[in-house]
């Protein structure tokens, strides 16, 4: 991190390869108003932030304003790019590969684009998976649906394997679209290739339909997210209120953090309970969730449960973890659970309820991309491609503070974001849902 003297700011920048070309003397009459290498965004802006600052006697951290530089690193005639994808699917993908293929192609004239099948898995010389040959044609019509149409994968591949084959291939560009792994992984490979003195740049596209990628103030897809479950959740109240004491149990996405499912609850606010692995609960007791329930069915007779796939993981017996290909830890089925633990509370003391358990999560996911998040994708494969044909490698592009920004990889991975449970927006979720502030684990 570099001190900036004349500003008073700290600036965290990001590794560049030197860059020899004038971008307008090759495109001509430029269509782009160029970003300055010294222009910078502050990280924090809040009050509470230069505030803090100010106290420890430290300078505000900027960021790196992404967008096109007048100065670029790789010849397009020489160029080629791959894009790979990798870990669980989310919403939006394919609107990234799409707009990523046409701004190499259009906007810089690169013509060899390489689709990497299967994630990292496509970049082992081990695998049967054959290389695709990407154009502007072939990707025209793929936001339109959910996916990724090169395929993904999770699970660990030699990072020297996946580096000979990005030089066998004479890869000088390689985007990955991932999450929390896929940025690991990426590092990995940018490291290698700094260590070979290759001129290969590696750029991440944060990817997670959980939106638990630090510093970023959102990623892609999750707001498809919460979009999608909002008619789900409707549907799932209407259940609810069409049976006496009906109660409707909605899963969503959120291994580790809870943001779809508390969005959504504040999206439908016909929302009761909304339970994220960020909050440890009791089920039984004076605050458990089970008398709160009671307390809400002896009002209304029906409640409505939206609960993240990470909740309430410390209310199963301990067990050997089970763990996915990529060392990501596989959650119990919290929904199941409380469907059963449910019923049986209130047959126990002879309330007749009607129970109905909803699992949308893997639909949501696989969904294509709202409006909103279509522009989002749209802008950051735009950003990423300007900042790869820059030079610049082992970045990541993501919005912070509503603008785009390159962050370095490596400060994006150390932590997933969570829910700050003193925080505004976990208030905003017990408001709107009526959820009682008392219900956490004793
Ligand atoms: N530290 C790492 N070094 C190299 N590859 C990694 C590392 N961590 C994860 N990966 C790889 O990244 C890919 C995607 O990771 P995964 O955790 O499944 O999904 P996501 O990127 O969505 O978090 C997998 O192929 C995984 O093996
Ligand atoms: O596809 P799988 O392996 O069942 O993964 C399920 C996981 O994928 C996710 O949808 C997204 O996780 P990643 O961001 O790690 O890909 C999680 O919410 C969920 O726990």
């Amino acid at each position: 991190m570099a001190k900036d003297n004349n500003f008073n700011i700290q600036t965290i920048g990001t590794a560049t390869i030197p860059s020899p070309i004038h971008l307008d003397q090759m495109t001509g009459d430029s269509i782009y108003k160029f970003i300055e290498e010294k222009d910078r965004i502050l990280s924090d802006v809040t009050l509470q932030g230069f505030n803090t600052c100010l106290q420890n006697n430290e300078a505000p951290v900027c960021l790196e304003k992404a967008g096109p530089r007048e100065r670029i690193f790789f010849r397009p005639e020489n160029t080629t790019a791959a894009i790979v994808t990798c870990g669980g699917l989310c919403p939006g993908i394919n609107n990234v590969i799409r707009s990523l293929v046409m701004a190499l192609h259009y906007f810089y004239g690169i013509k060899r684009i390489i689709g990497i099948p299967f994630g990292y898995e496509g970049l082992s010389p081990t695998s049967n998976h054959s290389l695709k040959e990407l154009t502007p044609d072939m990707v025209n019509d793929i936001h339109e649906f959910g996916g990724t149409m090169l395929g993904s994968s999770r699970g660990a591949q030699p990072v020297s394997e996946m580096v000979d084959m990005l030089e066998n291939n004479k890869i000088d560009l390689l985007f990955a679209i991932g999450g929390d792994g896929t940025l690991k992984g990426a590092n990995a490979i940018g490291d290698e290739i700094e260590k070979r003195q290759l001129p290969i740049s590696v750029i991440g596209i944060p990817k997670t339909i959980d939106n638990d990628i630090d510093l970023i103030d959102k990623s892609f897809g999750f707001e498809t997210a919460f979009d999608t479950a909002a008619p789900i959740i409707r549907d799932a109240h209407n259940e609810a209120t069409g049976a006496y004491n009906g109660v409707s149990i909605v899963k969503l996405m959120g291994r580790d953090s809870g943001f779809i499912a508390a969005s959504a609850a504040i999206a439908m606010p016909v929302v009761n309970f909304v339970l994220v692995p960020e909050m440890a609960f009791d089920l039984y007791g004076p605050n458990g969730f089970f008398e709160a329930l009671k307390k809400r069915l002896e009002l209304k007779n029906h409640a409505v449960i939206v609960v993240a796939e990470g909740a309430g993981q410390h209310l199963f017996e301990k067990e050997k973890q089970i763990t996915d290909a990529s060392g990501n830890v596989q959650h119990r089925d919290i929904g199941l659970l409380l469907k059963d633990k449910i019923k049986e509370y209130f047959d126990s003391q002879s309330i007749k309820t009607t129970i109905k358990y909803i699992d949308p999560s893997y639909i949501i996911r696989s969904a294509p991309a709202n409006a909103s998040d279509s522009v989002f994708c749209n802008r950051l494969a735009y950003h990423a491609v300007h900042g790869a044909m820059a030079g610049k490698t082992k970045f990541v592009v993501g919005m912070v503070n509503n603008q785009f920004v390159h962050l370095p990889i490596s400060k994006v991975v150390h932590q997933r974001k969570k829910i700050d449970l003193a925080g505004e927006f976990w208030f905003a979720a017990l408001q709107s849902t009526g959820q009682p502030f008392s219900m956490v684990q004793s």
